[in-house]
């Protein structure tokens, strides 16, 4: 497994104002929607693209297309929906597969709640958006979903890591025929007790959308 720390001081500046308590909800989304879309660009940096030629007013280029079958983009609910914009901007003909997952805070073991995709998945890319890798329990298990419906690689987009939500991901997936990249704005430094990132920004969902 693969994993990017995405380099760049409009990443960090964003990052750090999304850290920050006394950010509000609307400034909150608006802040990862913006995010999401610079680590969209490194995160596509290997979406399959095809050969085509067009015919330009002085005469033929030759450039390329996104490849069939489009890749598909998996926000996991609640919080990833909060990334959902920002990436589908970028990519607008990706199609959207929905998860519905939720941490037990007691056992900090995943749930699926909800499961909206395709059946097949054979030969598709498949990008899951989820602003958080803690454990990585929820992720690894959306992952495991999508490999099983014959998705050919998965890649991660999150706003902040932690490094035992990343090794995790490692243990788990070490089949070469099956890539797993995980790109993100953060690398935090690490879990405390109750599971959450340190220093992190608190419980993403909740501040995108408020507490439930
Ligand atoms: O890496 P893990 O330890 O599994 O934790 C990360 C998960 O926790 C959060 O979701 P949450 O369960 O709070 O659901 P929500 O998006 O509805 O708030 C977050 O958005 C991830 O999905
Ligand atoms: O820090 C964390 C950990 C899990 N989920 C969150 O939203 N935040
Ligand atoms: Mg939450």
């Amino acid at each position: 497994m693969k994993t990017l720390v995405v380099d760049h001081p409009l990443v960090a500046h964003k990052l750090t104002a999304l850290r920050d308590v006394r950010t509000d909800s609307p400034t909150f989304r608006r802040l990862a929607d913006e995010l999401v879309t610079l680590l969209a660009y490194e995160a596509t940096r290997d979406v399959r693209v095809t050969e085509a030629t067009v015919e330009t007013p002085v005469a033929p280029a030759h450039g390329v297309r996104l490849a069939r079958p489009a890749p598909l983009v998996v926000p996991i609910l609640r919080a990833g929906l909060g990334m959902l914009d920002g990436m589908t901007r970028l990519l607008p003909t990706a199609e959207v597969g929905f998860l519905g997952m939720i941490r037990d805070e007691g056992t900090l073991k995943a749930q699926t709640y909800a499961t909206r995709l395709p059946e097949d998945l054979s030969g598709r890319q498949c990008f899951v958006l989820d602003p958080m890798l803690a454990t990585g329990g929820t992720l690894a298990a959306a992952i495991e979903l999508l490999f099983a419906r014959g998705a050919e690689d998965v890649t991660a987009i999150c706003l902040l890591a932690a490094p035992e939500g990343v090794a995790y991901l490692e243990q788990v997936f070490t089949d070469s025929s099956n890539p797993v990249r995980v790109v993100t704005a953060g690398l935090d430094e690490r879990l405390n007790e109750l599971g959450y990132i340190v220093p992190g920004l608190g419980d993403a969902g909740d501040r995108l959308y408020g507490v439930v």
